[in-house]
């Protein structure tokens, strides 16, 4: 969980590189300049691509946002910060930018193509677009909305204090609430949020430096590739209800798993009654209490679903034996776990839902989930898909022995072929 935490945080290590870089970035030659004004640009346009293909709006719209305000602040950059209408458009960026970044946090994700989707991207544009074409075309309409402002707000937040610390500030107050509320939620999205939002201010706090905002825009866009490469590798391998590795994973994981492990296959027990009985959603409720118990297996074991009410995990360099007692345990865990059930006419307000459950009321019902264990270890020449059909095999004489045990395949055949039911225990 820790080291999970630190890799998702790793890329905010990279925020201070193009500032420890500023005065390097002026020795580079006009070409090379050029290049760094331009491909932040073709970035963003690859972002924008991507997140299409992957259907996710709001990477695309924090791309355009990046995009959006970088460019103001890249042209506020070349007229300098003593000029009155560059001023006005920074203060406007700095009031604007959190708001901006809280719409797009907390808005639900809408499908690009859509009409909201369009509609989001049109207002967006527009919104920088307006100061963007006023500062172009009439700067002094900017100098006179400077009595205007909402300085004192500013000056509220963060009284006497530079643009930058105000807008530091005024970030802080209106992101963090936001981002610790959605962090659990949404992890990367809003790793990415709070991300941009620090090159956004680090690169407002550096004024009259164009190719220090291109190198924060850079920043960005490479940050939010890094973000869509990782919602495309959640899609390809993370199950969405249980959140643990899929099939496709454990396909992975499989090849070239060293020379001897084992493998064990779990299938929860009379589940077809379970889902019956209960209904569907309860079904997949208990599908997560036990994922989230087979996680935590022990002896190296990694936890995969196979598919259904499957599961399966492979513990490489470990003999049977000591996956056995690895499995023991999380079975005996799984048995253990009171699984709240709760009922029907239950309130539709979780809250009150948690205050009844607390207080034992008869809202809920508390049943017992057993699994079913089969395991065995690799034999030499044999493929993991070999190994996983035995395993299964081990599953089936688990179930017929009554259910909620363990059964050790000890390499030989079972008495019993159990019926494969996946197309990969079959190949
Ligand atoms: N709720 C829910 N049910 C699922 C899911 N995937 C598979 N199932 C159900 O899992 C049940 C599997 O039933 P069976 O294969 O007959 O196995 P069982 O009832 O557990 O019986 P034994 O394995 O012999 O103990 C079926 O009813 C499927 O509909 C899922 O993602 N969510």
């Amino acid at each position: 969980m820790i080291l999970k935490l630190a890799l998702r945080l790793l890329p905010l290590l990279l925020l201070p590189v193009p500032f420890l870089l500023r005065d390097q970035l002026h020795l580079l030659t006009p070409g090379h300049q050029l290049l760094l004004n331009t491909l932040p640009w073709l970035l963003a346009l690859m972002v924008m691509l991507l997140a299409i293909g992957f259907k996710h709006g709001r990477i695309l719209l924090l791309s355009l946002h990046f995009a959006c305000a970088a460019t103001l602040l890249h042209a506020t950059a070349d007229a300098g910060p003593d000029n009155p209408a560059s001023y006005v458009l920074l203060v406007l960026l700095s009031l604007f930018w959190p708001l901006g970044q809280v719409v797009l946090l907390l808005l639900p994700e809408r499908g690009l193509l859509s009409r909201s989707g369009m509609l989001r991207c049109g207002c967006l544009i527009v919104i920088y677009l307006v100061p963007g074409l006023i500062w172009l075309g009439s700067p002094q309409l900017l100098t006179q909305l400077l009595p205007h402002l909402p300085l004192a707000l500013l000056n509220f937040i963060a009284p006497g204090l530079a643009l930058p610390t105000a807008a530091f500030w005024w970030n802080l107050l209106l992101l963090l609430p936001i981002c610790l509320l959605r962090l659990r939620r949404q992890p990367v999205d809003t790793l990415a949020t709070a991300a941009l939002s620090f090159a956004f201010l680090i690169s407002l706090s550096q004024p009259g430096q164009p190719l220090l905002n291109s190198g924060y825009h850079l920043l960005a866009q490479l940050l939010l590739i890094g973000a869509l490469i990782h919602h495309g590798y959640g899609m390809a391998f993370i199950d969405t209800l249980t959140g643990i590795p899929g099939r496709r994973a454990l396909e992975h994981y499989l090849i070239g798993p060293g020379r001897h492990y084992s493998i064990a296959m779990l299938d929860i027990d009379h589940f077809k009654k379970f889902n019956d009985r209960y209904g569907h959603d309860i079904g997949d409720q208990v599908l997560r209490m036990v994922a989230s118990q087979l996680n935590l297996v022990r002896g190296g074991g990694r936890l995969f679903r196979y598919g259904g009410e499957e599961f399966t995990i492979v513990f490489k360099r470990r003999s049977e034996q000591e996956a056995f007692d690895a499995l023991e345990q999380v079975r005996q865990r799984v048995a253990d776990y009171p699984m709240k059930i709760r009922d029907q006419n239950r309130p539709e307000d979780d809250q009150s839902g948690r205050n009844q459950r607390g207080s034992n009321s008869s809202d809920t019902s508390i049943v017992k989930v057993t699994i079913s264990i089969g395991v065995c270890q690799n034999k030499a020449g044999e493929t993991p898909r070999e190994v996983i059909k035995r395993a299964d095999q081990a599953l089936y004489l688990a179930k017929e022995r009554g259910r909620n045990c363990t059964q050790a395949g000890n390499n030989k055949p079972a008495a019993k072929r159990r019926k494969s039911r996946t197309d990969f225990a079959r190949a």
